[in-house]
């Protein structure tokens, strides 16, 4: 069931298309990760589903409410980590948290949300001391609060170490198994990787692939790496012979296979067994999120 729906939506800043017929369905409990280089129009069209700005054509729903219409409906519906949050400085991260279940008339309890993004001991320290990661942690306990039925987070992990990261990572995947849609932007590739059920490109305002990472591999024809250890190397197998088979290379204890399709790794793996060799183990290199990406996606929008 989609949550987010998008349908044409569109953005011109004077001769300048931010964003250009943008359609869209975000599922139920789906973690989407909407990436696309500097420029690209990521933070415009995350505005126009907060009616942050008005597009030019087109229209964005949650949970079937328009924000331009319902601003305060759409609002009760969705917990944001903007790019640009501000946070008070005299007042400690406890009284955010409180703040924002106040807001939000809701009746969790600070000290757990505290503790789920890791500020325990900083609680009662006032946030102008508080590091950038921190910040950001804080910014995103606040999205989480009145259990919101979608999260919409901008570059959520800025600022955040590796730890930060994980964890980060560990609560928007709770969040997504309650039944949370997650709509997030960022640059770091990897990290969407390993997160995301679904990945749309945004390049010079048009959405140019929206699949999951692995269909995106498929779709773009990637080539993927299978390195099979074996207790010998057999002298004749009749690999190259298999279509979808592009480069074989060897070591003593190795035989590593450039596959074109993907298909073809089992037939590889049946034929080297045939020659009564025993394959001890089998690896499998594929293309990044970071490569697709670079593939995808033209030169950047930078002006
Ligand atoms: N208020 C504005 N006035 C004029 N042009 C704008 C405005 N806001 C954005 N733009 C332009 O719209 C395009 C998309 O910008 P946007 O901020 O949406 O990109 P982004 O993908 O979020 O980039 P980044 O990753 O750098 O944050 C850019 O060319 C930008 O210069």
């Amino acid at each position: 069931m989609a949550v987010l729906e998008i349908r044409g939506l569109t953005k011109r800043f004077g001769n300048t298309t931010a964003v250009h017929d943008l359609t869209l369905d975000v599922n139920k409990g789906e973690v989407f990760g909407f990436l696309g280089q500097n420029g690209a129009g990521k933070s415009t069209t995350i505005d126009m589903l907060l009616d942050f700005i008005r597009p030019t054509n087109g229209t964005a729903t949650i949970s079937g409410h328009n924000p331009q219409h319902d601003p305060r409906t759409v609002r009760e519906h969705i917990g944001i980590l903007p790019d640009d949050y501000s946070l008070y400085d005299q007042l400690t991260g406890r009284e955010h948290i409180e703040f924002a279940i106040t807001m939000n008339e809701s009746d969790e309890d600070p000290e757990a949300i505290l503790a789920r993004i890791g500020l325990t001991t900083a609680s009662d320290r006032p946030t102008g001391s508080y590091s950038k990661g921190m910040r950001q942690r804080l910014a995103f306990g606040m999205a989480l609060i009145g259990d919101p039925s979608v999260l919409i987070l901008d570059e959520p992990s800025t600022g955040l170490d590796p730890n930060g990261v994980e964890e980060m990572r560990a609560i928007i995947r709770e969040e997504a198994d309650t039944g949370t849609t997650v709509f997030f932007s960022s640059h770091i590739l990897d990290q969407v990787e390993a997160i995301c059920d679904r990945v749309g490109i945004i390049d010079d305002g048009e959405l140019i692939a929206v699949d999951t990472v692995e269909g995106l591999r498929n779709t773009f024809n990637t080539r993927s790496t299978l390195i099979l250890s074996v207790d010998s190397v057999p002298s004749s197998h009749g690999i190259s012979d298999l279509e979808g088979v592009e480069n074989i290379k060897y070591t003593d204890k190795t035989i590593e296979v450039s596959c074109t399709n993907p298909e073809v790794k089992s037939s590889v793996i049946a034929r080297v067994e045939a020659t009564g060799a025993s394959v001890t183990d089998i690896t499998i290199e594929q293309t990044s999120l970071a490569e697709l990406f670079s593939k995808i996606t033209t030169g950047g929008k930078i002006e």
